[in-house]
């Protein structure tokens, strides 16, 4: 059994991710935490998550706390905390502001819970889980982010909707940056097994409009709502019970690649990668000509975030 801890549980993400995660059966103890200040509505999230778990039959310990310190012994981290964007901005926009919030999170998890796996989601998210590599000192294996896991069950949808069949019967990919350059992996798409090229009606496949759909979502759905919440919440589940139930699931998330895909490497990005109770190893792989095109571009302009943010963050720590 396990313990996980969200940081940013009083945020709309975090929120809806308790809810999620308390399904899973792996999961003994949960932590709330968030800013000094919020302990009232911590105390009512509490009651109203017990409420539910009382309604559905769960049995999962919760308590809160304002401090990350609480998070010792935890399997995994989750960290949802930092600011949001607003309608019009990019996450890269966010890239500063949240890297200073992450810098001092990971310092401390990295000295009060050194064997626990780190989980981001604050945004720009490749950008902020290289900078919890640095700023924690834990191994590349412990630390992973959201990344283009998200980006892929968009598409997934998007997919199966168009063929009219069950989304499960859809495997798709898309890596890179969670942003603008994210890049899709049409040779690894299939369909009930068979890949999606070989599908007569592949031809007719409007996919330059589904990709852009997948790209710009995320702004859609906070111009229409405010936050993307519920994608999000399922999304962190899925990713929380790979890891807990030591599943091996290949799933595209954010993770340090040394030099996995076509020698490309030294980047925090999305990529498909093994996740076990370990924690998460990048799967070497070899891509069609344009698609490692579309990732060098992506994971060069990544390289760039990064380096002005790491160079900010130098300045004022
Ligand atoms: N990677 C992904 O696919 C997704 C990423 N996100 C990102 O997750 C983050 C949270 O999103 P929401 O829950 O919608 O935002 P929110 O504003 O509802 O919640 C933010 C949380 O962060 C905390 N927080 C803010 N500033 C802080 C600071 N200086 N120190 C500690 N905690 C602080 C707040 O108290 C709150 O708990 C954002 O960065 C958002 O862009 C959201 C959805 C999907
Ligand atoms: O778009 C945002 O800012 C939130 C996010 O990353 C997503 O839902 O993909």
């Amino acid at each position: 059994m396990a313990k996980v801890t969200i940081l940013g549980a009083t945020g709309n993400v975090g929120v809806f991710a308790a809810h999620t995660i308390s399904e899973i059966p792996y999961v003994s103890d949960m932590l709330l935490v968030g800013r000094p200040g919020r302990e009232d509505f911590l105390a009512g999230c509490c009651r109203d998550l017990s409420d539910s778990f009382a309604a559905r039959g769960t049995d999962v310990r919760l308590s809160y706390s304002t401090s990350i310190l609480d998070a010792k012994d935890s399997d995994v981290i989750i960290c949802t905390a930092g600011v949001p964007r607003r309608p019009g901005q990019d996450r890269n926009d966010l890239a500063f502001e949240n890297a200073k919030i992450i810098a001092e999170t990971a310092e401390t998890i990295g000295r009060s819970s050194p064997d626990a796996i780190l989980f981001l989601v604050t945004n720009p998210v490749d950008v902020m889980t290289a900078v919890a590599l640095k700023y924690s000192g834990l191994q590349p294996r412990q630390i992973f982010g959201l990344g283009t896991h998200l980006d892929s069950m968009r598409l997934k949808s998007l997919i199966a909707h168009y063929f009219r069949v069950h989304v499960s019967e859809v495997h798709t990919r898309i890596i890179g940056e969670h942003g603008d350059s994210m890049v899709p992996l049409w040779s690894a798409t299939t369909i009930g097994g068979i890949r999606i090229s070989n599908l007569p009606t592949f031809s007719g496949l409007p996919v330059q409009e589904m990709i852009e759909t997948v790209r710009t979502s995320g702004e859609a759905i906070i111009r229409d709502k405010g936050s993307t919440v519920y994608g999000p919440g399922e999304a962190i589940a899925t990713l929380i019970r790979t890891i807990l139930g030591d599943e091996n699931r290949i799933l595209t998330v954010s993770s340090y690649i040394k030099s996995e895909i076509h020698g490309i490497g030294d980047v925090c990005i999305g990529v498909p990668a093994r996740i076990n109770r370990d924690g998460v190893f990048p799967v070497p792989l070899s891509l069609e000509e344009s698609e490692v095109a579309g990732f060098r571009e992506s994971v060069k302009k990544i390289r760039k975030v990064t380096a002005g943010v790491m160079e900010r963050l130098e300045e004022v720590r």
